[in-house]
């Protein structure tokens, strides 16, 4: 198997994660628990019965495309995101590769918490240690990324409990049919598929339909919320995405490149 993206990433990450835990130990991050706030919950933000649900990415950069917003700023896109009718946000802190921060999590939570909304809010990241899952929690994350496909069982275990002990609840990323076994393995109550090929970087929505296959049927009240991720550009595959028993949808690129941000993200929360 040649290596992927993620393979780069994970690398890089562990020097990023080592580094900071030099800065702040994890015992002083356990010690600001008590003052984080509550965290809500995405998973009854997403499960929605009349539409597909909207996870708009605060997306400043990505490996595969570059910078896609120069005058990038994460708290006015977040609230136009919440303002629009986006069910939940996603904010991307990996700095190398995506050109993110903690410090935009933070700032978002505190801006739309201001401004009165309740809106979930993603922690995307490259999470393999505990110390990112506390790092999340105090920074204002509801909720926090999980990729099958750097994590070995025992410890997409561990981070999934820890995720939910600290009351966050995690989103499951898959993008093969054997890492949706071990999703179901796990009971993740929320499954992303990924649609993006992480060798080519191409996509493909298809890829939701043959990995979701798996899955008890919809309606079944032991399925568990399916988002489907990257490649989503308009509101025209809506129709499709719900006849596969998607529930939600995790767009970046598309919305940060519309000249209109607000409509686009309006667009895609239409009810279905
Ligand atoms: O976005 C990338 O190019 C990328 C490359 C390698 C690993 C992950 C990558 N993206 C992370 C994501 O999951 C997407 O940001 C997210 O699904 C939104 O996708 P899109 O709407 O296509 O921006």
């Amino acid at each position: 198997m040649t290596a992927t993206i993620l393979d780069q990433i994970f690398a890089h990450k562990r020097t990023e994660v080592e580094r900071q835990k030099l800065k702040i130990p994890q015992a002083k991050l356990e010690q600001q628990l008590g003052n984080a706030p509550k965290p809500r919950s995405l998973r009854q933000a997403l499960r929605q019965p009349d539409r597909i649900s909207l996870i708009a990415e605060v997306k400043k950069a990505s490996p595969s495309k570059g910078v896609f917003l120069e005058n990038f700023n994460p708290t006015e896109l977040a609230e136009t995101y919440a303002s629009n009718g986006a069910a939940a946000i996603s904010v991307l802190t990996d700095v190398r590769f995506f050109q993110g921060s903690l410090i935009y999590l933070r700032s978002i939570h505190e801006h739309l918490d201001t401004l009165g909304y309740a809106t979930p809010l993603l922690r995307k990241d490259f999470l393999y240690d505990p110390y990112q899952i506390y790092e999340a929690r105090v920074s204002g994350a509801d909720a926090i990324l999980l990729i099958v496909g750097m994590l070995d069982d025992q410890t997409l275990h561990e981070l999934y409990q820890l995720t939910y002990g600290l009351g966050m609840e995690a989103l499951v990323e898959v993008h093969t049919e054997a890492e949706m076994a071990r999703a179901q393995a796990l009971q993740a109550q929320i499954i992303g598929i990924n649609n993006r090929d992480l060798h080519s970087f191409s996509v493909d929505l298809a890829t939701t339909q043959r990995v979701s296959a798996s899955l008890p049927a919809i309606g079944d009240p032991q399925r568990p919320v399916l988002v489907a991720e990257s490649g989503i550009h308009g509101p025209d595959v809506l129709p499709t995405l719900r006849e596969w028993g998607v529930e939600a949808i995790l767009v970046g690129e598309s919305i940060v490149l519309a000249p209109d941000h607000a409509a686009h993200v309006r667009a895609l929360s239409q009810k279905a």
